[in-house]
């Protein structure tokens, strides 16, 4: 699938986020990021009573492709019950985001399936990265 359509993808994030598991924030998220070959991914935010150990979706879903052998994204969606705010990754997720690529899509959306898109690379510029470990200083 070299095409894909972004409704369908939010359709999927708006899925996932009913399994979201989040009893502290009561804030539901759901994520379905879409693999180069056509597999999508879902994911949603998994809370723990020790708060900081909280899991976004963004982070379930890629971590779900990866672990199934997956490295090569298209587009992540993410969604929540917000009427009125495109739902926008955390910086950790954009982090997470950006070690896969930075020309990729996020499709931010609302409770209604509107969106709004931005790259990885406009979410998080300037970015660290994988170069990086290989710059040496010089003595
Ligand atoms: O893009 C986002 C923003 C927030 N959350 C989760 C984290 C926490 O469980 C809850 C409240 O911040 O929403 C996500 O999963 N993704
Ligand atoms: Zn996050």
């Amino acid at each position: 699938m070299s095409r894909y359509n972004p409704k369908e993808l939010v359709q999927k994030s708006q899925e996932a986020k009913e399994q979201a598991y989040c009893p502290y924030s009561k804030f539901r998220v759901g994520a379905a990021v879409l693999t180069s070959d056509g597999t999508v991914f879902t994911g949603c935010n998994v809370e723990n009573a020790s708060y900081p150990l909280g899991l976004c979706a963004e982070r379930t879903a890629i971590s779900k492709a990866v672990s199934e052998g997956y490295i090569s994204f298209k587009a992540i969606a993410i969604a929540s019950d917000l009427e009125d705010r495109f739902i926008s990754p955390c910086g950790a997720c954009r982090q997470f985001m950006r070690e896969f690529g930075s020309q990729w899509d996020v499709y931010m959306s609302k409770s209604d399936g509107s969106y709004k898109l931005m790259t990885v690379e406009e979410l998080l510029p300037s970015s660290f990265g994988e170069k990086h470990h290989h710059i040496r200083t010089q003595q």
